[in-house]
């Protein structure tokens, strides 16, 4: 037999039910037994669909309530001064300020998990903090599921990425400083669920896939000397590529297995082989990451050198990472049509994969003969499907030239028309472009997709809400207006239903930060764009205004990273396809008269490779689709573009090379250290640095957006400054958007009265 095992299980629930128990609680609907009680169901449900599906390996502490890396802060009672923690367990309400903030305490920093679309809560360190065991967790979960009749096998971030992912406060020092620290309360946890009857425990690294310096090289080293000492047998657990240059390290630590992710980093298997004397591998065959139905053939024939070279006792068979970024169940599905859905698989389509593969490999291929056989038929029904050609999006796609690539002036040209025509004050203000999602907004899209309420009553129920949003801002004095995007449920998915080559699911909820979930689209096929999209609204919008109206797009590199993208060609020709669909819309929207659009761009960091020496590629690419998309419009049309949650510092003349006439990035989190970079580099264009953290429900007083603008003017010139929050609204509600938009307008006025008073 060959052990079968997962590495995370989505939290969410098949219908949000997590989201839902959560924002009641937060809401002051329900109280803490009530969420505790749904934590458990979903717990019990998730662990017997596992036990269901025939995973031998099944994770526990997986679970959250907001986030796992949250939780291992909250266990090592990393809490900052300002949460006012006073010692012993820290409960839930004190871990939710953590990460969502609270009147007297601003939040933490949230930031990707790796290349996901998944945020993490950023841990925050002082120099010479102290940690103490602050949770038992890990421990009760693990109880919970072996009364159940489960015996799990608990997963733990590890040190060395949990000090990695860090950021320090105050005092200048290497967050690998408070290794020391930190050990001894891994050793209890550790401890205590050997006590508790653990024989295994996952623990991830997943920073050993990235370019590690010598110090994280030497940490590894002492970590995990040190935790090989305590109870339990280590599952070390890398993911989202390949070991590369960290394999040797990897495999000469004291620990009895190593999970290499063999969907990003098929190869890595024939490097790693003649280092594994001694150790379980953990074959992450099955994607973790993306939607498709597993070659199992292929996968099958990719773990047998590990079979003959290890034995049957040696290997085991997993996904490539955590389940929690794909959809949990396809069953569930029933508007994709039967050829689509042949090709796809989620959460406990994969888990069957798993299971598969695994008597595949212990008991020969003809045990599972008809699951293989399936396996087959599907995948060569794929790519034999007319689907997904589209002869006409080729053809466009071999004329593009590089002119196509080039705005037709330089930036001091376009300021000079732009300003002529804009007519803009000092600091002008604008906001990122949505607007609350409020429930009746959401109740008025579900009631006309179910048919009750028909297009024309959608239509002008929007048209409504767009109204009033445009009149609100020109109430609160802002400068350049936006329509509020009532009409899309996300800025990808959105989009993604308007274009050719997409499909969506009802059901396919995967968690990007907190309770906020998204649906990323499939594209399975050609882009391109059947009829423009985003026009009449914005025309609409103008219509009402005298003020500038900001026409709003999602870029092709975001579209591209927010989807679950076709395995089956290049991702750099795919973000192409998507480019030119963008590229015709940005030109009909300055065709109806918009004087400035916007792309969101936000995930173009996140697709950063994580290794230095992919980078290059990428940016190469991802850049020069921006461009592609960027560059059809006249002078005087402004571009806008927009990033949250990104460090510039390494990336900051390819984000330049983007050549946007103005980018708001998130900067208020950070207290506007994010700007520096612009301010270093001698950025050229304009930039908007946030001032409004808008995942927190936290109203921001005029006197603190002023001292960040008073920061900003610090980094950059006054007169290439914008003022405006650091992302879109659409997850506040009205009241703090009017008094937060009210403050940052003040906060813009004092400023430029200010700035006249000085000169
Ligand atoms: N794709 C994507 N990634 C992103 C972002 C983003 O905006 N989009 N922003 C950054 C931060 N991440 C975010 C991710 C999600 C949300 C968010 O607000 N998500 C919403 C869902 C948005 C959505 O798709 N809404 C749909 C569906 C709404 C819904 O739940 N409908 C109910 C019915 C509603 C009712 O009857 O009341 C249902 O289907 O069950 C709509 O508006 O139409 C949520 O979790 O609550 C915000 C930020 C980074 N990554
Ligand atoms: N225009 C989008 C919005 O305002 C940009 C969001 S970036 C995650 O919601
Ligand atoms: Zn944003």
């Amino acid at each position: 037999m060959i052990r079968s095992a997962n590495l995370g299980f989505p939290r969410i629930g098949a219908r949000r039910e997590l989201k839902r128990a959560v924002e009641a609680y937060w809401k002051g609907a329900t109280d803490a037994a009530a969420l505790e009680g749904t934590g458990r169901e979903l717990r019990a449900r998730h662990w017997q669909a596992q036990q269901a599906a025939g995973i031998d390996a099944i994770p526990s502490n997986d679970f959250s309530f907001y986030d796992q890396m949250l939780d291992m802060t909250a266990l090592l009672g990393a809490v900052p001064e300002r949460f006012g923690h006073r010692g012993g367990a820290v409960g839930l309400d004190t871990l939710f300020a953590m990460a969502r903030g609270r009147d007297d305490a601003p939040a933490m920093e949230m930031t990707k998990w790796f290349d996901t679309n998944y945020h993490f809560i950023v841990p925050e360190l002082t120099d010479g903090m102290r940690f103490a065991l602050s949770s038992s967790k890990p421990v009760d979960e693990f109880i919970e599921a072996k009364k159940l009749g489960i015996v799990t096998r608990p997963v733990l971030i590890g040190p060395v990425t949990w000090l990695s992912l860090a950021k320090t406060k105050g005092a200048e020092f290497d967050p690998l400083d408070l290794l020391h620290g930190v050990l001894p309360i891994y050793e209890q946890i550790l401890d205590g669920l050997a006590a508790a009857g653990a024989e295994w425990v996952q623990i991830d690294e997943p920073v050993l896939v990235t370019d590690l310096t010598a110090r994280q090289q030497g940490a590894f080293a002492t970590a995990y000397d040190a935790l090989a000492k305590a109870g339990p047998k280590i599952m070390l657990a890398s993911y989202f590529g390949a070991l590369g240059d960290n394999a040797a390290l990897a495999l000469r630590l004291p620990v009895a297995g190593v999970h290499l992710d063999l969907a990003r980093a098929p190869g890595q298997l024939a490097d790693v082989l003649p280092l594994a004397a001694g150790k379980v591998l953990s074959l992450g065959l099955i994607d973790g990451r993306n939607v498709w139905r597993a070659d199992l053939s292929a996968k099958l024939a990719l773990a047998k050198p590990a079979l003959a070279a290890l034995g049957p006792d040696r290997i085991e068979v997993a996904p490539s990472c955590s389940l929690l970024h794909v959809p949990v169940d396809l069953g569930q599905e029933d508007e994709i049509d039967d050829e689509l859905a042949s090709w796809l698989a989620f959460a406990v389509q994969k888990l069957g994969e798993v299971r598969t593969l695994a008597r595949a490999l212990g008991e020969g291929r003809s045990a599972v003969a008809r699951q293989m056989a399936a396996s087959d038929k599907a995948l060569a029904a794929r790519r034999a499907s007319a689907r997904i050609h589209d002869v006409a999006v080729s053809a466009r796609l071999d004329t593009v030239t590089p002119a196509d690539l080039e705005r037709r002036g330089t930036y001091a040209e376009r300021r000079a028309v732009q300003d002529e025509k804009l007519r803009l004050p000092a600091f002008p203000t604008t906001t990122i472009g949505s607007f609350p999602q409020t429930a009746e907004v959401r109740k008025a899209r579900a009631a006309h997709r179910k048919g009750e309420l028909d297009d024309a009553a959608y239509e002008a129920f929007l048209k409504d809400e767009t109204r009033a949003c445009v009149a609100e801002q020109e109430r609160l004095g802002l400068d350049m207006l936006v329509h509020g995007e009532f009409e899309r449920n996300d800025m990808v998915e959105y989009f993604g239903e308007l274009l050719a080559g997409f499909a969506f699911t009802r059901h396919g909820w995967v968690q990007s930060y907190g309770s906020r979930c998204v649906k990323p689209p499939l594209i399975y096929g050609d882009v391109s764009r059947p009829a423009p999209m985003t026009v009449d609204w914005s025309a609409f919008a103008q219509s009402l205004t005298t003020r500038p109206m900001k026409g709003m797009l999602t870029g092709p590199v975001t579209i591209l990273q927010w989807s679950f993208v076709r395995d089956d060609q290049p991702r750099e020709r795919t973000c192409r396809q998507i480019a030119l669909a963008i590229r015709d819309e940005v030109c009909d929207l300055e065709a109806a008269g918009l004087p400035a659009i916007q792309i969101d761009e936000p995930a173009l960091r996140e697709g950063l490779p994580l290794r230095c020496a992919d980078w290059a590629g990428y940016l190469a690419w991802a850049i020069d689709a921006f461009r592609l998309t960027a560059s059809g419009v006249r002078n005087d049309t402004q571009i806008h573009t927009h990033m949250c949650y990104s460090e510039f510092n390494d990336i900051i003349e390819h984000i330049a090379r983007m050549d946007a006439d103005v980018i708001s990035i998130e900067a208020s989190r950070s207290d506007m250290e994010l700007l520096q970079v612009f301010g270093d580099f001698d950025y050229p264009n304009e930039i908007g640095p946030g001032i409004w953290d808008i995942h927190s429900p936290r109203i921001p007083s005029e006197a603190e957006m002023t001292a960040l603008l008073a920061k900003a003017t610090k980094a950059i010139p006054a007169e290439r400054l914008w003022v405006n929050p650091d992302c879109g609204l659409k997850t506040r509600a009205w009241p703090e958007v009017r008094a937060s938009l009210a403050n940052l307008v003040a906060a813009a006025k004092g400023v430029r009265q200010g700035a006249l008073a000085a000169e």
